[in-house]
């Protein structure tokens, strides 16, 4: 039985239900993350998780105990917000020891798990600053010293990083995870980030209005997403319109109103489908016939890549280059467009495969 379950959760406001069924079971230690887009559902499970907010329907189960309608204190968990919420008028070190108090922790005890706490965050030399002279990036690590410093058996975390600017927001991003797997405390963290939630989580949660549409690994998720959504929401993609035709043991795929077929063993009920690929995993050649052919409308240069756009009669499709030395065409010219068959993902437009 996992550490953490979710049970057929939902929640409803009114006849809306911001969480529908939401079944998860979570192993101790694994970090989570649930990702999706605004208003579908991430927040609400989260705070259903840390008692703020009561379940329609469904169970929570924690270390083998129903938790589903336990008050928020008594569950002891780590949350942290993306505003830090600590107190202005206190240390870094006042404000770590506060939930220890609380706790009526004695006074040497205390001080050890500070001091233990504060070293882990990289903060020891910071113990006496007050948060208005700190970092956003040094009041982030205040804010999840204070979460931690109690030994919560679950860490929630709601957008902990979506206050900090693109660079330190990545560097966090790795501390975060450092400090996650230094502690091994099992933890969910709510993000709208794809690249967020790919780079740092044991398994990701993507969410669209109130359910779940995939639960996997990163590498899974990136690799074999289950539909188009959730393709074009994890990482940039493109999608070919198509046709399907059974022959025996495998498909044969029509790519739109070009004469490019090709064989794959992917199954699909569906006639009209999507061939989708990553940008990454397509190739700039010189045109040749029997290869999808276009013109380089776009070029742009991104340090390790170029990001290249060509008309195709399957569409406008995007083509990462990696900067290996000589640069890509130009625009205007034209180009072939080759692909290792495996690459392709073929996807009913709109729905589960
Ligand atoms: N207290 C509430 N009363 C009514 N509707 C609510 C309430 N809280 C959330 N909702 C609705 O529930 C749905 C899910 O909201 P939730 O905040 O969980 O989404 P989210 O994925 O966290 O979004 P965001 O990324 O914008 O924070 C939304 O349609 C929202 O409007």
């Amino acid at each position: 039985m996992s550490f953490l379950s979710l049970k057929q959760v939902s929640r409803f406001y009114g006849s809306v239900a911001a969480v529908h069924n939401f079944d998860l079971g979570v192993e101790k230690g694994e970090f989570i993350s649930l990702l999706g887009p605004s208003g579908c559902g991430k927040t609400t499970t989260l705070q259903m998780i840390a008692g703020l907010v009561r379940p329609s329907s469904g169970t929570i189960m924690m270390g083998g105990r129903d938790i589903t309608y336990m008050p928020p204190p008594q569950r002891q968990l780590g949350v942290v917000f993306q505003s830090y919420a600590l107190f202005p008028h206190m240390t870094v070190a006042q404000n770590v020891s506060f939930g220890l108090e609380m706790r009526k922790v004695a006074k040497a005890e205390r001080e050890t798990r500070i001091k233990d706490i504060l070293a882990l965050v990289h903060l020891s030399a910071l113990a006496d600053r007050y948060p208005r002279e700190m970092s956003g990036g040094q009041r982030q690590r205040v804010a999840i010293a204070r979460a931690l410093v109690i030994n919560p058996p679950v860490l929630l975390l709601d957008e902990p990083l979506s206050n900090l600017d693109a660079q330190l927001r990545e560097e966090m991003q790795f501390e975060l995870r450092r400090i996650q797997q230094a502690v091994g405390i099992t933890t969910i963290m709510v993000t709208h980030d794809q690249a967020e939630a790919l780079s740092i989580s044991d398994r990701v949660v993507v969410m669209e209005k109130g359910k779940i549409t995939q639960v996997d690994t990163p590498y899974e998720l990136y690799e074999h997403p289950r539909n188009d959504f959730i393709s074009s929401f994890v990482g940039k993609s493109n999608f070919m319109p198509a046709t399907a035709v059974a022959n025996g043991a495998g498909t044969t795929i029509s790519i739109g109103s070009t004469d490019i077929t090709f064989e794959t063993d992917a199954k699909t009920a569906s006639k009209d489908v999507s061939v989708f690929i990553r940008p990454e995993k397509l190739r700039l050649t010189t045109p040749s016939n029997g290869q999808l052919q276009g013109t380089v409308t776009t070029r742009y240069f991104m340090g390790s890549q170029w990001l290249v756009s060509a008309a195709t009669p399957a569409g406008v499709l995007a083509v990462a280059v990696p900067n290996l030395g000589a640069p890509p065409p130009l625009e205007g010219e034209n180009v072939g467009l080759s692909w290792q068959h495996g690459d392709c993902r073929v996807l009913a437009a709109g729905a589960a495969e």
